[in-house]
């Protein structure tokens, strides 16, 4: 009996890992001269060190930096940081250095808007402090941000957990108008959004593609999955780990004619079949995600996946969160739930979406 199961475990390549991202995106408000991208490599290999990840490749446009890590994903631009971590990294504890590092290396003194999401674990437990529990990143989190609220969208299992920052009082109106008013004298509002697709068990064929096995390196699994094709015009730098999964950073093309330059996109795969997991992520600015959707799920073929669209009433892509909510399905998928949310400066779109049973 015993034997059956090494076999069998070791045949599907069948170790657990959490591939359930942790997404932290802080937003500083617009100074002189102030830049993320002054922190240097060596300071942020400091900072992942905390994270107990680090960078194993990097690319840039003219407006991003993009770290590919062990474990997912780190973005820089002038005035947004974006962390996504899988496995049992501890993102929320660096949050203090990189204030730090904002401010005395960076310029930024002053945080505009904070993001923090994830999809519920497979395995909450073996998570690290403050991870194990929604409510302690919550608390961490209020004790740097103050005046955050959190949300949980879903169900129980499938849920989708999201602090962010919302002033007390007030209208969402008044706020957005505010904002646009006063903002130190500048503009602190620009177009922005982000499309999150956070799949769960997979089709094993497509999962087998990101093994070194199946794929002699990361260019031939990005080509013979149709990643490349998920949004032209990117700069792809991808790696295959061994024996299996897989990460990606796509940024816009410089100077390329229909991809605004300041988008990146990011996929990671976990391809082990008793915990298959893939996470697409982008801000390409669209009217419709449609397209987009369509070919993830085409390349994927996930049995689950939890949608998420924010967009400021300024983005190609403000009626898309209102508009996904009323699709009682996409192609063989129905939609088990769905939200809509109003947010000062932003709208947004959650929704799980489980396959037909066929
Ligand atoms: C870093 S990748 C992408 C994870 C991502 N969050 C996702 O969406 O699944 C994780 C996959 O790479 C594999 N892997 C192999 N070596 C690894 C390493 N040194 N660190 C992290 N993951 C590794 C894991 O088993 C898993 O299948």
């Amino acid at each position: 009996m015993a034997e059956t199961e090494i076999i069998s475990s070791s045949e599907s390549n069948d170790q657990f890992f959490e591939g359930v991202e942790k997404l932290i995106e802080i937003w500083f408000t617009p100074a002189k001269n102030a830049d993320l991208r002054k922190i240097t490599r060596q300071q942020w290999e400091n900072v992942l060190k905390i994270v107990r990840c680090e960078i194993i490749s990097f690319t840039q446009s003219e407006q991003v930096d993009a770290y590919v890590l062990s474990e997912s994903s780190m973005f820089v631009s002038r005035r947004r940081w974006i962390l996504k971590t899988c496995g049992t990294t501890t993102p929320l504890r660096c949050v203090r250095a990189v204030l730090s590092l904002a401010r005395d290396v960076a310029g930024h003194a002053c945080v505009h808007n904070v993001f923090y999401s994830r999809r519920e674990f497979a395995r909450p437990a073996s998570q690290l402090s403050p991870h194990d529990n929604f409510d302690t990143e919550v608390e961490l989190l209020d004790s740097f941000f103050g005046d955050g609220r959190a949300y949980i969208m879903g169900p129980e299992k499938d849920c989708w957990y999201l602090y962010t920052l919302l002033p007390l009082e007030g209208t969402v109106d008044a706020l957005e108008k505010e904002q646009r008013e006063v903002g130190n004298g500048c503009d602190v509002s620009e177009p922005d959004q982000t499309i999150e697709i956070l799949m769960s068990d997979l089709d094993p064929e497509v999962m087998d593609i990101f093994t070194r096995a199946a794929s002699q390196d990361a260019a031939h699994a990005t080509r013979k999955s149709g990643i490349d094709q998920i949004i032209p015009g990117m700069v792809i730098d991808d790696f295959l780990f061994d024996p299996c999964g897989y990460s990606m950073n796509g940024v816009a093309k410089d100077g390329d004619k229909d991809l605004p330059s300041g988008c990146y996109m990011t996929i990671h795969i976990t391809p082990e079949r008793s915990c298959s997991y893939v996470s697409f992520e982008s801000n390409v600015p669209l009217s419709s995600y449609d397209e987009v959707i369509s070919r993830v799920l085409h390349a994927f073929r996930p049995a689950k996946f939890v949608l998420t669209v924010f967009a400021t009433p300024d983005s190609p892509a403000a009626d898309t969160p209102r508009q996904l909510t009323k699709f009682s399905s996409l192609g063989s998928f129905e939609q088990k739930e769905a939200q809509y949310c109003r947010f000062s400066g932003y709208e947004l779109h959650y929704a799980l979406y489980c396959k037909f049973p066929s």
